[in-house]
């Protein structure tokens, strides 16, 4: 079964985006010291904004406005991931927080354009921040 994975790559502004917000996972130990953009998985029942919602309260405990989709590759709106699952990225702002690292993460960077790479990704978010970066940086 398809397991679907939302997540936001959240941006200092969405209008007039000069960060990206990165996240460094802290469990599970395979896992741990990977950078990543804050969620999770979806729960039966739940809608996928509405987990992103949740993930999002519970992980860094803030509250966000949602931007775009961001495309996958072949025209797919979902980026595969690993072992079956795929993954929905929305951009994303603050509205309420500031973030912090409360759950499964134990540091967050804010990125600027011409360092996205300067943190290890997971493998299959590597693509996913050139998507991100092309998207909303121009670049
Ligand atoms: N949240 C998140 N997960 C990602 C990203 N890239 C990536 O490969 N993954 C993988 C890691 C995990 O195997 C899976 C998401 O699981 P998760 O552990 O974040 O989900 P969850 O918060 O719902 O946790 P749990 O209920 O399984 O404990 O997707 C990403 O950018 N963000």
């Amino acid at each position: 079964m398809t397991v679907l994975v939302v997540a936001a790559a959240i941006l200092d502004d969405l209008a007039a985006p000069t960060r990206l917000l990165a996240a460094r996972r802290s469990a599970p130990k395979t896992l741990a010291g990977s950078w990543e953009f804050a969620g999770g998985k979806v729960e039966p029942g739940e809608d996928p904004l509405g987990a992103l919602v949740r993930e999002l309260r519970e992980e860094l405990g803030v509250e966000i406005t949602f931007g775009q989709l961001v495309p996958g590759p072949n025209g797919d709106l979902s980026w595969p991931i690993h072992q079956g699952h795929v993954m929905l990225v929305w951009t994303a702002a603050i509205t309420a927080g500031p973030p912090a690292p409360l759950q499964d993460h134990d540091e967050l960077r804010w990125l600027e354009p011409t360092d996205l790479h300067s943190v290890p990704w997971l493998p299959a978010d590597v693509p996913i921040v050139d998507a991100v970066e092309r998207l909303v940086f121009g670049g």
